[in-house]
């Protein structure tokens, strides 16, 4: 699986286009990071690359995952995963429910029931199904999030500043765990951080300038 994106450009009208001519390719089990000031447009390349780019925009380039073209296609046709600094799990609903959100549909009771049980386990977090979601900790519910997303079996994995909301013993714990699974799970990942810390020891970086002031 790979990630490519050419020759991209972002524009909004009236003004200088955020993103030019931008190209990057991310194979297998990759994590590319991507930094740069606020407002210089790394969440909107994000948001290109899963679907969800606002209106106002447009685009122009490709984004080829695995070299089929998916930049025309709507967002959950596209199996991109998701990691935001908020987690978006649902407080009042128990572990088990939350993950059921990210297997797809149609999935027999029995094999979900698995999928979720070997996801826990192997997250050190086994018999936790039950568990309310405002019951937790920090750092499990970080790892639950990271869960649900790959059940979802992406085929590329955007990280928009998922450690942000960590201390700093945890960030770096939870960094270490979302690393170490998109490499065994060979997924292509771009990460979008404001800290130099955050970044995989191996995996290109790219700076973005503010061209949009
Ligand atoms: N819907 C929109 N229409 C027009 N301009 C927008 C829209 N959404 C965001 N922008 C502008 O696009 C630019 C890039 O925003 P974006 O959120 O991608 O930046 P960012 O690099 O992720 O910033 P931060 O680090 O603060 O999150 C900003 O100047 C922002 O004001």
């Amino acid at each position: 699986m790979t990630l490519i994106l050419q020759d991209l450009t972002i524009t909004t009208a009236g003004r200088a286009p955020l993103i030019q001519h931008f190209d990057l390719d991310i194979p297998a089990g990759a994590i590319a990071t991507v930094m740069g000031p606020s407002g210089c447009g790394k969440s909107t390349l994000l948001a290109a690359i899963n679907g969800s780019l606002s209106h106002d925009f447009s685009l122009q380039g490709q984004i080829l995952l695995n070299g089929k073209a998916i930049h025309d296609l709507p967002m959950e046709q596209r199996h991109i995963g998701t990691l935001f600094q908020d987690d978006l799990l649902f407080p009042h609903m128990n572990v088990f429910e939350n993950m059921a959100f990210g297997i797809p549909p149609g999935t027999h009771r029995r094999e979900r029931q698995l999928q979720i049980e070997t996801a826990l386990q192997e997250a050190g977090l086994a018999g936790f199904e039950r568990r309310r979601i405002d019951t937790l900790s920090g750092g499990q519910r970080a790892r639950i999030s990271l869960l649900r997303t790959l059940l979802s079996q992406p085929k590329a994995i955007l990280l928009d500043e998922p450690f942000n909301k960590l201390d700093q013993q945890l960030r770096s714990q939870f960094r270490q765990f979302v690393f170490d699974l998109i490499r065994e799970r060979q997924i292509p990942a771009l990460l979008v951080t404001h800290d130099s810390q955050d970044r995989p020891e191996y995996g290109q970086l790219i700076q973005l300038e503010n061209n949009h002031a």
